[in-house]
């Protein structure tokens, strides 16, 4: 599995190099498209706005499928597109995003036959801001990327549909404040809503409609079919304040499919290796109660992140589980003023405790912790491709 990392649902799991498209050498469409690419760059928001201006214009019919404000939304679907031109050679990983991407819009309201008119305000957009690179051989490579992009999508979507539906209703059940940023959100699903520990949701609140977020589940599928969500109220992040500031038990939100491939090989024997940043470390919880549930007993290490002991909001549960498992291991890290845990940064007190040759890496908090993180790890001796994370925040629009 490698990683593309863009943005609706862009989320990556697994690892690999970095741009998915291995070491040959690019197809003559994909070097055309990077042609293109790399002359918009300097003026992407620019192309941006007119792509929309165009989509909405000729289809005034699509507006409302967009959030009231587009500031959030802006770059979403377009750089989703870019994105997935860009990796057109690399089959596997693009075929994986774009049915993610696919069926993600099903909860949108997003037709088949609404992709043409996103594809000629693409070409239109490229045209006009492109215009030193495109050529009739330029524009020819970008159809086909885009109908290959869309058909995917629309096989997916429809793929999908026989089996889920575009969303389901969760009531809030159960909402604790644990610091003044960070609530433990419980949420009871109009039907049954199946997923597997390690997976991730977009979410929608009442508040801000058609403006989704991106959540990890919080525990390991429950008999009562309840899901948990650990939220941080981030600045600027429009669903989080409203999920940790506003929401209220009672309250309905909308929760898209599960996505995401991080998951427990439950046929291997290494042990795991789980790194948690803030409330990054809530599909770790979801891992961790797998392996005690499914899991043949094997050993969990967990280490969890902080930057002030204030925010370890969870680690009692953690170590609760701790005590219950023999073959679990919690340590907290807190970055500034430690009085509890390991002093310092995670990549660090991670590398310290190494080496780890003999587990699987599974990280997950913002980027730059994750980043830093892979290297700990590769260099204590867990390979690239035995190492699996969830860039949830380097989605193209930032904030959650
Ligand atoms: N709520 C959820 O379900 C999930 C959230 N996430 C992500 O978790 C993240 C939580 O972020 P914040 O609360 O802002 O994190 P934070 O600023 O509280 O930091 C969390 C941990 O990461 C470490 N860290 C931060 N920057 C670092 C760097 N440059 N180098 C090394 N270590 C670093 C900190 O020391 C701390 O241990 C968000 O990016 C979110 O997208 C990821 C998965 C699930």
């Amino acid at each position: 599995m490698t990683a593309i990392s863009a943005d609706d649902g862009a989320t990556t799991t697994g690892s690999g190099n970095a741009d998915g498209s291995g070491n040959r050498a690019p197809s003559p469409d994909a070097v055309l498209i990077r042609r293109t690419l790399a002359e918009i760059e300097p003026v992407a928001d620019d192309v941006t706005s007119y792509f929309y201006a165009l989509l909405f214009l000729h289809n005034p019919e699509l507006r409302e499928m967009f959030p009231p404000a587009m500031d959030a939304q802006r770059d979403r679907l377009f750089g989703a597109l870019l994105t997935a031109a860009e990796h057109i050679d690399d089959t596997v990983t693009l075929t994986e995003y774009l049915s993610h991407l696919g069926r993600g819009h099903r909860k949108y309201g997003t037709l088949p036959h609404h992709y043409p008119a996103v594809g000629e305000a693409l070409m239109y957009a490229l045209e006009r801001y492109a215009h030193r690179s495109w050529s009739p051989e330029v524009e020819g490579a970008w159809v086909r990327a885009y109908t290959a992009i869309s058909q995917t999508m629309i096989d997916a979507a429809a793929e999908d549909e026989l089996r889920a539906p575009p969303w389901w209703n969760a009531e809030i059940i159960s909402h604790e404040r644990r610091t003044s940023e960070v609530a433990v959100v419980t949420v009871r699903p109009d039907q049954p809503y199946p997923y597997r520990a390690g997976q991730y949701a977009s979410v929608e609140t009442p508040w801000w409609p058609r403006v989704w977020r991106y959540y990890s589940f919080a525990s390991c599928p429950r008999s009562d079919g309840l899901l948990s969500f650990h939220i941080k109220a981030v600045p600027a992040g429009w669903v989080s304040r409203s999920l940790v500031h506003r929401a209220r038990r009672g309250d309905m939100i909308r929760l898209g499919p599960p996505a995401g491939s991080m998951a427990v090989d439950h046929s291997s024997t290494r042990g795991l290796l789980c790194v948690g940043g803030s409330t990054g470390i809530a599909p770790i919880k979801a891992l961790v109660e797998d392996v005690a549930e499914h899991g043949r007993r094997r050993p969990v290490e967990v280490f969890f992140g902080a930057n002030r002991d204030a925010d370890l909001y969870d680690l009692d549960s953690f170590l609760d589980l701790e005590r219950r498992h023999p073959w679990l291991s919690v340590r907290p890290v807190v970055a500034q003023l430690a009085t509890r845990g390991i002093a310092g940064q995670l990549p660090e007190a991670v590398r310290q405790f190494g080496p780890w040759r003999e587990f699987d890496g599974y990280l997950s908090g913002p980027p730059q912790m994750i980043r830093k993180s892979v290297d700990a790890l590769v260099s204590s001796g867990i390979p690239q491709d035995r190492i699996w994370h969830d860039f949830l925040g380097t989605l193209v629009s930032s904030g959650r």
